[in-house]
């Protein structure tokens, strides 16, 4: 049964969209974001309200100094700082901060948002002493502009056809959709001639899944922690529940409390590894790590190294956690686990 409110959000989500995709042609362009070059590793974007303490807390896990002050847009653009961890080197972007209505480029919201999407992670820095609503306020925002937030892809296939009309199939009838609201859908952005395909495991897809599917190349899946700062100020009781909210951690950069933890959360929410490369007849290279994406193979590896290492690849030898015996002989299609030894060997 499809009820009235999915009728009504698929009116709303056609409308919104319509707002927000960009209409091309002179000053419309409100896509992009600070000229600040990509570095490092990975990129990691603070965005928060106003005064929350990016800007503290970048002074404080890297190098660089970005001004800190209790009025609000202390800071005006993006001042990236570098976060050394383990071997790898971090890009960390302080923004200014944003307020409601960002993404509809109030302030230098869209800016801000823009320089978000290019990030491999958003810490969402929230102030303890602040209501709740903010965090829901700013994921509005991001949303409005195609980010979503520790979300996978809707696992919904969709191909569009030369001809031949609109073929849609379930495995298991969806509880939120029908094939009017989808053929209705397909039809509001023009897509007559398509195959579409609803797995059975996907029964609880939505509207705004499926149109999510459809305008796949203006979204953008990204993970997010949520660091509430300022916890010197609010009760042991209410931190204890912040503290158990998914995805979650909580500071005060002030009295220096749970920083450190925030670092931690931010390697493992990268899902980077570190490796290290040894040469045949001596010992692994611990000074310098390799590092590579969670779910590398030994071809992402040689990449990493040289762009045309593959093409004299023989094989390799991997010590370490993905190792069934030490050391393992295998070949590009080997995935690699954290802090692996790994030795390739040439023709
Ligand atoms: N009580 C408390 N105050 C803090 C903490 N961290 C930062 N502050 C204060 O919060 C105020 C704002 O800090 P900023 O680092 O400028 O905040 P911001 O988010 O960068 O602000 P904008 O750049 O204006 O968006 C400053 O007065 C800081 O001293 C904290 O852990 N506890
Ligand atoms: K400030
Ligand atoms: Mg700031």
């Amino acid at each position: 049964m499809v009820n009235i409110t999915e009728k009504i959000k698929e009116k709303l989500a056609r409308l919104r969209a319509q707002l927000l995709e960009p209409v091309g042609g002179a000053g419309s362009g409100g896509g992009a974001g600070f000229d600040v070059s990509k570095s490092g590793d990975a990129r990691v974007a603070l965005v928060g309200f106003p005064s929350v303490g990016k800007s503290t807390f970048l002074s404080k896990i890297t190098k660089t100094k970005s001004e800190a002050a209790a009025y609000s847009f202390t800071t005006l653009t993006a001042i990236p700082g570098v976060l050394e961890y383990g071997g790898a080197e971090i890009q960390i972007l302080d923004l200014p901060g944003i307020i409601e209505g960002a993404s509809e480029g109030k302030g230098r919201g869209r800016q801000v948002i823009s320089a978000a999407k290019t990030s491999d992670l958003v810490l969402m820095i929230l102030d303890a002493t602040k209501r709740a609503e903010q965090r829901a306020l700013l994921e509005a925002e991001l949303d409005a502009v195609g980010i979503r937030l520790n979300k996978e892809p809707p696992n919904i296939y969709l191909k569009a056809k030369k001809a031949g009309g609109m073929k849609i199939t379930f495995q298991t009838p969806p509880k939120n959709l029908d094939e009017k609201i989808i053929s209705n859908v397909l039809r509001d952005y023009k897509i007559l001639n398509c195959e579409v395909l609803l797995l059975m495991i996907y029964v609880l897809a939505t509207i705004d899944d499926f149109i999510d599917v459809i305008m796949k190349d203006h979204r953008k899946y990204i993970r997010c922690l949520y660091v509430y700062n300022k916890i010197d100020s609010v009760s042991l009781e209410f931190l204890d529940q912040l503290a158990r909210e998914p995805y979650t951690a909580v500071m005060s950069c002030e009295l220096d409390l749970g920083v450190q933890e925030v670092v931690e959360r931010i390697w493992k929410e990268l899902r980077l590894m570190r490796l290290y490369t040894k040469r045949k007849g001596e010992e692994p290279d611990f000074s310098e790590a390799l590092i590579v994406r969670r779910d590398s193979s030994i071809e992402d590896v040689c990449d990493q190294i040289h762009r045309t290492l593959k093409e004299t690849f023989k094989y390799a030898l991997v010590w370490g956690a993905s190792a069934r015996h030490i050391p393992q002989r295998v070949g590009l299609g080997h995935m690699v686990a954290d802090e692996d030894v790994v030795s390739i060997v040439a023709k």
